[in-house]
């Protein structure tokens, strides 16, 4: 089904996919001072008002080819705005973007040989066709040459599983098979950079699996860069070299994991699994916060080593796990507002 995100003008591409980057290229994201206002009438008819929602605020960052970025947040903070305004399909009210050399609203064919779209809750495939077919129909709008098309497909066929449903019409596909099918059509032109709008929303583990290992091979491989909003963690671990969190419209913080973990000050937290149950462990340089049976969770204050050492000389102790700060509580006090945000790159 086309969607506000789907390219209806046919595109040419080139047959085979870029180099991987270089670090020295130019950023293929740019976006300086973005803005976008929505006016909004309020109130019963004749007694209407007119209000203005800022949905993005003088949102400034860059996106260097090769990167895997996620871009957070709350509902409502204004990624599908951003989202929107990268690919072209909403203005911007305020500053300025370019995506892939392109001004993204004003060369939407352009930048259309460059990227691919990928929205998690809609799709781009022809609804009643079976999923060979659409990819086909896709081939014909970005004027991919049949032979490149053939290769392509036999690889993302290989690499993401879809033989077993290649002839099935996409309305009777899971909705993991879907998004399988989704990227599929995303990347057939070989983009220099993919967008994807939450790609694992609603799949079970296995399926969120796949797909992310996919994405890996693709950026590593082909050098894609990955512009990514989720709302699933284990997306941001298991992909992100780097994400960004947009509240209430505004950039709130932009760097790697390790640094959005060191924004909240939240413990290591060292479990210690005893042969038997015992009264809270009491060591220097920790504190024992959990007590369930022989289990116990002490958030560490110190040195693991010295701690784990101190522990095991004074306990019989069965096994032991250091667990990093949770990335999930960091990003719920980002997005309390409880961190303040003045942890950006830009
Ligand atoms: N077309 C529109 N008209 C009016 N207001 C809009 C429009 N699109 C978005 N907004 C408003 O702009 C703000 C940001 O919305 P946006 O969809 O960008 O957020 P989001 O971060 O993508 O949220 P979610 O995670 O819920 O998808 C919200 O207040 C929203 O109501």
């Amino acid at each position: 089904m086309p969607t506000e995100g789907q390219i209806t003008e046919p595109v040419t591409t080139p047959a085979v996919p870029g180099p991987p980057a270089s670090p020295s290229a130019e950023p293929i994201i740019e976006a300086v001072g973005l803005g976008r206002d929505f006016v909004l009438s309020e109130g019963p008819f004749l007694r209407r008002t007119r209000r203005t929602v800022s949905a993005v605020r003088d949102v400034t960052f860059t996106v260097q080819p090769g990167e895997i970025v996620g871009y957070l947040g709350p509902n409502g903070a204004g990624k599908s705005s951003t989202m929107k305004m990268l690919t072209g399909i909403l203005t911007p009210s305020a500053g300025s973007v370019r995506v892939a050399g392109t001004n993204p609203s004003r060369q939407r064919t352009r930048l259309a040989r460059e990227i691919g779209v990928v929205f998690g809750q809609r799709t781009t495939l022809w609804w009643d066709l079976p999923l060979r077919d659409s990819l086909t129909l896709t081939r014909h709008l970005y004027r991919v040459p049949a032979d490149a098309h053939a290769e392509r497909l036999a690889e993302l066929t290989g690499l993401l599983e879809l033989e077993p449903f290649l002839d099935t019409p996409v309305r009777q596909l899971s909705l993991g098979q879907r998004m399988r099918g989704d990227l599929t059509a995303a990347l057939l032109h070989a983009p220099r950079l993919l967008v994807l709008d939450e790609p694992t929303i609603g799949l079970d583990v296995v399926s969120k699996s796949t797909i992310r290992e996919f994405l890996l091979k693709v950026n590593r491989e082909r050098g894609t860069t990955i512009l990514i909003t989720t709302h699933d963690l284990g997306d941001v671990e298991r992909l992100c070299d780097r994400v960004m969190v947009i509240d209430k419209g505004r950039l709130a913080f932009d760097g790697d994991l390790p640094e959005l973990r060191a924004t909240v000050p939240t413990p290591r937290v060292l479990v210690v699994d005893l042969v038997a149950p015992a009264p809270a462990i009491q060591v220097s340089g920790a504190t024992t916060v959990r007590v369930e049976g022989p289990r116990q969770w002490l958030e560490l204050a110190d040195n693991p080593a010295r701690v784990v050492a101190e522990v095991t000389r004074e306990q019989e102790v069965a096994d032991l796990t250091l667990r990093e700060p949770d990335i999930e509580g960091v990003v719920s006090a980002l997005y309390r507002g409880t961190v303040p945000a003045d942890n950006t790159r830009a």
